[in-house]
């Protein structure tokens, strides 16, 4: 009997329901008595079904996770490592990941690392040795705190594959039968153009079909894909006639020979058993690998785009983004244009665009934006040459030098007005009067932009800024005021100003001893309410004392951080232990920091950390503290 039980155990089949989303070892009856118990017998076979269809489905399909699509769901390293041993962790196979994920997360990897990177850093490109034990530089990147690579480094790729594949160009063109290889690392080279000049995601080229090449449409000197035609298109991207070029010899020399005559395959890219061409990003990793360099990925590049673009306006950097096809909208002709022509001077020195193009007459137009700004310096003042200007320093007439100065203006512009508030957000107002004194009408950052950019100094800042030093070392913090709130809580400190959050609000002052001194401090003034501040600074356990107020070193002060009320539950200030050098010697601060936007007249407090149960039993009676 057990034995057949154990059995028929093992054959169940367990099935979420789909109600209530919990694993059922007998589904049916689970619905007849809890999930669906007022339905008809048909109605629950009909969710039986259902739910074994589902079941399959996940099965079949959905267990199974790509990496590179995790990249492109969540560009964030830090997020997509978290995400990734989650899904391990859930049972989840997660193909093309990188590997030893554990090894290189840990801290121990990265004296292997350093030697790595010290590598890559010197000598700009990684050896095969490095190579096999480097899966993608992004995954280098990821672990290590090297700057990211930038849009040219992505771009190496086709420089160093541009000799074979116009060898292969001319091969064609002659109609001299070229070996297999030979066409796939040209089909490789077109993809990469449009992954690693074009910006585009994988599988967006992946998806690109026949119907939208012969759609394209000339303008000017540029073709453009994707804004005519009958279907959405998976891209909308300039070329330049040269890159057509590439692209046209692949679709009418390559391409056809593919297709097989069954099969009924519209992408554009087709690979040699007919069928269109599954991962891009395999392709892009051969492709590197053929010239024996370490892959960039797609996010790279797409990364490097996006910190270069760093400088430009918001609506430029809309415009890339829907370049890159990361946000909708409406697309014309001229915009896409336009944005090529803007991811195209992002690059400093368009390198991969020198070496393609057979290069200027000599005394042509100059292209190089170094030059440019050399000739027109980019000042906070000045204002950006006009195109007669532009042409008679010989340069191109078009605006994209004209556009990345005002781009750089604009940066500087922006610099400039955060620079006036390093340690406490402003106000829209605020910015809007200084933009005023300034006197800038044109390409000038919008208040609410200065706000929104406002990012609190890292802590390394802090400590070093002189402002913060002063406040500590005098006491002279402002928009605070001390107010009686009876009891039990007694005096507290109010807010006179608004504080955004991750301002610095003010310090705990007082004396520092060890964390010994302050409990015997504690101990022996059993009655009254303790004025003291335990802390670790590295090893060292510490307490700031400030029992005795006003303390010696302001006989005249009431000093703030001692009177701040506990709150567990709603606090709007945290601590943070900072060593600062206050007159030539180092002292343990602890400031407090806005934890988010704080009000006129509202309370500031923040979490003492203790217990009622800390007290183990003598606390019984402090409620507040769980409060
Ligand atoms: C560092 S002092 C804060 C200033 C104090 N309220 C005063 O009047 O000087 C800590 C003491 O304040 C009181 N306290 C702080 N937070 C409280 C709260 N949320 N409710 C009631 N009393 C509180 C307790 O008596 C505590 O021992």
């Amino acid at each position: 009997m057990a034995e057949q039980a154990q059995k028929r155990s093992a054959d169940r089949h367990v099935v979420y329901c789909l109600l209530c989303h919990k694993p059922q070892d007998t589904l049916s009856v689970h619905l007849s008595r809890v999930c669906m118990k007022n339905s008809t017998p048909k109605q629950r076979e009909a969710e039986l079904e259902k739910a074994k269809v589902s079941h399959r489905e996940w099965v079949r399909h959905n267990r199974c996770w790509d990496y590179n699509q995790l990249c492109e769901i969540l560009p964030d390293p830090r997020s997509r490592m978290a995400m990734l041993k989650e899904l391990l962790r859930r049972g989840f196979f997660v193909k093309n990941q990188p590997q030893d994920i554990e090894e290189a997360e840990d801290a121990g990897v990265s004296a292997v690392n350093c030697v790595l990177i010290t590598c890559l850093l010197h000598d700009n490109k990684i050896n095969t040795l490095y190579y096999s034990t480097l899966k993608t530089i992004s995954q280098l990147w990821f672990y290590s705190s090297i700057p990211a690579p930038g849009i040219e480094d992505c771009q190496r790729i086709l420089r160093a594959s541009k000799s074979d594949v116009l060898r292969i160009c001319g091969d064609l063109e002659m109609n001299k039968e070229g070996p297999r290889t030979d066409k796939t690392l040209y089909r490789y080279f077109c993809e990469a153009l449009l992954v690693f000049k074009h910006m585009q995601c994988p599988q967006a080229v992946e998806a690109l079909t026949d119907e939208e090449w012969v759609n394209r449409t000339e303008q000017g000197e540029r073709v453009v894909i994707g804004v005519q035609g009958e279907r959405a298109s998976s891209m909308r991207i300039a070329l330049t006639k040269e890159e057509e070029a590439f692209l046209e010899l692949y679709f009418v020399r390559i391409r056809p020979e593919n297709l097989q005559p069954q099969t009924d395959c519209n992408n554009f890219f087709v690979s040699s058993d007919g069928k269109a061409v599954q991962s891009v990003s395999r392709d892009m990793n051969r492709l590197h690998e053929l010239y024996k360099m370490a892959p960039y990925t797609s996010q790279c590049v797409r990364r490097a785009v996006e910190a270069a673009a760093k400088i430009l306006p918001s609506q430029q950097k809309g415009a890339l983004l829907h370049y890159l096809g990361l946000s909708a909208g409406v697309f014309q002709l001229q915009d896409v244009i336009d944005a090529a022509l803007l991811l195209e001077s992002l690059s400093s020195r368009s390198a991969y665009e020198t070496s393609l193009e057979t290069g200027g007459a000599a005394g042509g137009p100059r292209r190089d934006f170094m030059a440019f700004v050399n000739t027109f310096p980019v000042s906070l003042e000045g204002l950006p040459p006009s195109k007669k200007q532009r042409m008679e320093a010989g340069f191109p007439e078009n605006r994209v030098f004209y556009d990345k100065w005002r781009a750089s203006q604009y940066a500087q512009r922006e610099k400039h007005l955060l620079s006036y508030y390093k340690l406490r957000k402003p106000s829209a107002a605020k910015v809007a009067r200084l933009i005023a004194q300034e006197g800038w009408t044109v390409n000038c950052p919008r208040p609410e932009h200065i706000v929104q950019l406002w990012r609190p100094a890292p802590k390394k800042m802090v400590e070093a800024d002189s402002f913060v030093i002063r406040c500590v070392s005098e006491q002279t913090w402002t928009g605070l005021a001390i107010k009686d709130f009876g009891p039990p809580e007694g005096l507290g400190v109010v807010a006179t100003r608004p504080f955004f959050k991750e301002d610095i609000v003010c310090d705990y002052h007082g004396k520092v001893v060890t964390a010994a001194e302050g409990r015997a401090k504690v101990h022996s003034q059993f009655d009254e309410p303790g004025y003291v501040f335990f802390f670790k600074a590295g090893e060292r356990e510490l307490c700031i004392d400030s029992q005795t107020s006003p303390c010696e070193c302001h006989p005249n002060m009431n000093t703030f951080g001692r009177r701040i009320n506990h709150s567990r539950k709603m606090p709007n200030l945290k601590p943070i232990h900072c060593t600062m050098t206050i007159n030539d010697q180092d002292q343990e601060v602890i400031l407090f920091k806005a934890t988010r936007d704080i009000t006129v007249g509202t309370q500031l407090k923040y979490d003492y950390g203790v217990r009622r149960r800390s007290f183990q039993g003598e606390g019984l009676t402090l409620d507040w503290l769980d409060e």
